[in-house]
């Protein structure tokens, strides 16, 4: 069994770990653990999630800084289900020792600290985990994921919109001189369970938000390989992003060579579903799975894809999940597929 440990255990990423670490076959849960003076210390997950109401054994424990040391020599895998700030502070600490760490905030997926900066607000200082750190895109990364003893785990819109858009870019069939333009929609739940006025069940409706400058465009940019148009907006419903992309193909580029474009780069990936309709939001909460359709328009040239993710699932948690497995020697989808 593999000794694991949740740093921000009591948040909706932090706490859909917890669940899945609980019914994986070969993790074990040593620790669950919340910032120092949190006012969650010494509580159960249980108290906290009703769903998880049966997790009565894990007490949320206060992390003080001294206790990196130690996770970092006793742990095999940490999750960092935690603001960016902290998991970029805690991460030369944590990763120093035996454990691979597991990174579910944006602090180490811009490889460029200038551009860090301008979309996070705070100056990017810890330079060699940086550089050490790969991308957890787990259906194109996977190779350098094993290897990994620091894995930033993409963001949610940019795990939609990447692959949706990856399978295009990468075969040469987008027409360079238009942008793929992203607009996607998110649940309430991706802003984090602390409680906001913008977040509120009054004040939430359908809305644009970040417009020409949300954190994911470059995150989305700088490992596509080409400028896009991102726009999120934010839903009244709690779990999942449906992502619309539109895409200008080179001239000549059919529907067929778009289907087994498709299938040829995903037919193999259980988690990427290949859809015959496009699919709801629905069909992908609470599941691991991404769920892609798309149609062409051969006369214009456009095509428009869609991508569902359940953002706390294949948009966090549960990708963290197929990373750990692959560092860990197991098959990627271990404790996430059954049946
Ligand atoms: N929600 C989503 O869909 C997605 C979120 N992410 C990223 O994952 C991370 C977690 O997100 P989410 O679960 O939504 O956030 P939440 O706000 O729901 O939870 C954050 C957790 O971190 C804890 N925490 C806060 N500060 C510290 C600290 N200094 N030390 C230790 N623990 C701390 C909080 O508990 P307490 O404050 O009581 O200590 C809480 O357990 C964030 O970086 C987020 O950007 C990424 C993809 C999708
Ligand atoms: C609805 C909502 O607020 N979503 C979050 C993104 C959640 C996510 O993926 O977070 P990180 O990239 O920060 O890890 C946002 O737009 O900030």
């Amino acid at each position: 069994m593999f000794n694991v440990a949740v740093i921000g255990a009591s948040g909706y990423t932090g706490a859909q770990l917890v669940s899945l670490i609980s019914g994986h076959p070969q993790m074990s849960l040593q620790h669950v653990l919340v910032s120092e003076n949190s006012q969650d210390a010494g509580k159960t997950i249980a108290q906290l999630h009703g769903n998880l109401a049966h997790l009565t054994q894990h007490v949320l424990e206060p992390l003080a800084p001294h206790r990196l040391a130690e996770l970092a020599n006793a742990m095999d895998a940490v999750f960092l289900a935690t603001p960016h700030e902290a998991s970029h502070d805690w991460m030369a600490e944590l990763s120093a020792g035996k454990a691979k760490v597991f990174d579910l905030s944006g602090a180490f997926r811009l490889k460029d600290t200038e551009v860090f900066a301008k979309h996070y607000g705070f100056a990017h200082t810890s330079e060699a985990c940086l550089e050490q750190a790969v991308y957890g895109l787990a259906e194109y990364n996977s190779e350098a994921i094993k290897q990994a003893d620091i894995v930033a785990v993409p963001g949610c819109y940019p795990t939609a919109s990447l692959l949706a858009l990856k399978p295009l870019f990468n075969a040469g069939v987008l027409d360079e001189s238009v942008r793929p333009i992203v607009n996607a929609v998110s649940g309430v739940s991706g802003a984090g369970r602390k409680a906001s006025l913008g977040t509120s069940f009054y004040e939430v409706s359908l809305q644009a938000y970040g417009v020409l400058g949300h954190r994911h465009t470059p995150e989305i940019e700088s490992h596509l390989g080409t400028p896009v148009i991102f726009t999120p907006h934010l839903g009244n419903f709690k779990r999942g992003i449906l992502a619309t992309v539109t895409v200008k193909l080179k001239s000549g580029t059919s529907q067929t060579a778009l289907d087994k474009l498709y299938s040829d780069v995903y037919g193999e990936q259980p988690v990427v579903r290949l859809r015959e309709s496009f699919p709801k939001i629905d069909d992908v909460a609470h599941t691991p799975y991404c769920d892609l359709h798309w149609k062409v328009d051969e006369q214009s040239g456009y095509a428009v894809i869609t991508s569902a993710i359940d953002n706390v699932m294949k948009g966090a948690a549960s990708q963290a999940m197929q990373c750990a497995n692959l560092a860990l020697g197991l098959a990627a989808t271990e404790g996430l597929i059954h049946g």
